[in-house]
């Protein structure tokens, strides 16, 4: 249904003028590459890749931005409509805020130094979001393994495209709140890389410093490289639902791999992130492509 070249007629200079305001954008900030990708996820994860994210609450409409896993957490949005902007003033009307997404997460991967591929689109906005669907698909950090690997499956997503889509936390960032437990209760952990690199950031104490950040691979923070996995390896994942994927479990060989092998796992990244930007689009007549990303025509 979609393809690569949905909008070679339509908006020939789409794919440039995006590339540009990524570029600046992470130029800027180079963990801004980190939460445009992070996007992309949280789009497709909740009914599908139809920009529902992107939609901002209004006194009489509840979207997701403050669903659990987005709420002070998402960030971006100034950059998606930036972008807007930019592909409206060449080819206003044509591009949906989904392709939009899609794109945008694979120009900042390139960025920061990970694999290219074609980008499916044809994908349409959604007039709905759900506040709901954000809270229940999109997997928490308190996830055991088995809990990943059916909210994955609940997208039509494999156990190995969840391994590979994680190696995603090679770049960003994480708050304190969302590794405390895990640093503090967990045995998984690499007990000195714990006290030296993350205790300092991350009072044990409820509500004190929950927002304080740590690289979710504290290695090669900006870079898009396998060293999320070479971590995982020497048990210094941040999130107790990283460390799951390599905890003696059915998906250490996987993670052994990508460890020792940045071309397996860009190679499996790609196919899954094409995968999951697959998720449910709305094509042809369904959906709209919004003027402004934050609200339904
Ligand atoms: C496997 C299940 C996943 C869980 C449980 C998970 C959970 C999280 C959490 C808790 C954070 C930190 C948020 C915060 O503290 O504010 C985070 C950040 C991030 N996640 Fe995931 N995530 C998962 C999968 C993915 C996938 C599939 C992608 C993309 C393909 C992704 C991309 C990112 C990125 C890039 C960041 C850093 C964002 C930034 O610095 O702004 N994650 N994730
Ligand atoms: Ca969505
Ligand atoms: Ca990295």
């Amino acid at each position: 249904q979609l393809s690569t070249n949905y909008y070679s007629y339509s908006c020939p200079n789409l794919f440039p003028t995006i590339k540009h305001v990524v570029g600046s954008a992470i130029a800027k900030e180079a963990r801004m590459g980190a939460s445009l990708l992070r996007l992309f996820f949280h789009d497709c994860f909740v009914n599908g890749c139809d920009g529902s994210i992107l939609l901002d609450d209004t006194p009489t409409f509840t979207g997701e931005k403050t669903a659990k896993p987005n709420n002070n957490s998402v960030r971006g949005f100034e950059v998606i409509d930036q972008i807007k902007s930019a592909v409206e003033k060449v080819c206003p009307g044509i591009v949906s805020c989904a392709d939009i997404l899609a794109i945008t997460a694979r120009d900042s991967v390139v960025k920061l130094g990970g694999p290219n591929w074609d980008v499916k689109l044809g994908r349409k906005d959604s007039k709905t979001a759900s506040l709901q669907d954000a809270n229940n698909d999109i997997p928490p950090p308190t996830s055991n393994l088995s809990n990943l690997t059916s909210k994955y499956a609940a997208k039509g997503l494999s156990t190995q495209d969840m391994v590979a889509l994680s190696g995603a936390h090679t770049i960003g960032q994480a708050r304190c709140t969302n590794f405390r437990d895990h640093i503090y209760n967990d045995t998984n952990i690499d007990a000195s890389f714990a006290r030296t690199a993350l205790l300092p950031v991350c009072p044990k104490v409820n509500g004190s410093g929950d927002n304080n950040l740590a690289p979710l691979d504290f290695h090669t923070p900006t870079t898009f490289d396998n060293s999320y996995f070479k971590n995982l390896v020497s048990m210094r994942g941040l999130l107790h639902s990283d460390q799951e994927l390599f905890n003696g479990g059915s998906t250490d060989s996987l993670v052994k791999s990508y460890s020792s092998s940045s071309t397996a796992f860009f190679s499996d990244f790609v196919s899954a992130m094409i995968k999951m930007g697959d998720i449910s689009p709305l094509t042809g007549l369904n959906g709209e492509v919004r003027k402004n990303c934050r609200r339904v025509n």
